[in-house]
């Protein structure tokens, strides 16, 4: 049986506790040090306030042990303010968990385009549909990142090994596929 844990201190966590769900995925939330004692096979780093969740990891004691986990080889998926906390380098802001090896500009879209909804491919899956809000985009990467996904230009998901970010919100919509993609081809669990 596969278990996810989901980092649970603020934001949009539970939409990703509704699809794990209906993945069948057994799922439970971080939200203090102690439940990282609980064997999880991956993580997920939900959307929200990229500064709130950086602060709360650290007055919380979880932020080393989580770039620990990472670092050698937990499977993570952070989609937008979890994309943000991630990142080594966020333009305009301190970056937290800091484990991957993308540079980042926050509310990239400005006010007035601060959320839209578009569909465009995504390497290894297709067309999908993808909610903005307040996004962030990924300004460059890394050699060893993997672009996945581009909208207009601008990258919107990418891959570090067992890495994978999105500044979109697959959870806001119907669509399963990028979180099954998460758990069998970057994970490489088998749900
Ligand atoms: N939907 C989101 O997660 C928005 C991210 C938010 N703008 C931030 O900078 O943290």
């Amino acid at each position: 049986m596969v278990t996810v844990a989901i980092l649970a201190l603020q934001g949009a966590f539970i939409e990703h506790e509704h699809v794990l769900d209906r993945l069948g995925v057994d799922r439970f939330e971080i939200r203090q040090r102690s439940d990282l004692e609980r064997p999880f096979d991956a993580l997920i780093i939900p959307g929200g306030e990229s500064t709130v969740i950086g602060k709360l990891l650290k007055d919380l004691g979880i932020l080393s042990p989580l770039r620990d986990r990472i670092e050698k080889g937990l499977p993570v998926f952070g989609t937008c303010a979890g994309l943000i906390v991630l990142s080594k380098n966020v333009i305009g802001g301190v970056p937290s968990l800091a484990t991957m090896d993308i540079t980042v500009k926050r509310n990239a879209y400005g006010r007035q385009l601060g959320s839209f909804y578009t569909e465009d491919g995504f390497d290894g899956i297709g067309k999908i549909p993808m909610t903005f809000i307040r996004a962030p985009y990924i300004d460059s990467v890394g050699k060893d990142v993997e672009v996945l996904s581009e909208v207009d230009g601008r990258i919107v998901a990418a891959r570090q090994g067992k890495q994978l970010v999105t500044a979109f919100h697959p959870e806001l919509t119907e669509d399963l596929s990028v979180h099954r993609y998460f758990l069998e081809e970057v994970a490489g669990l088998r749900i």
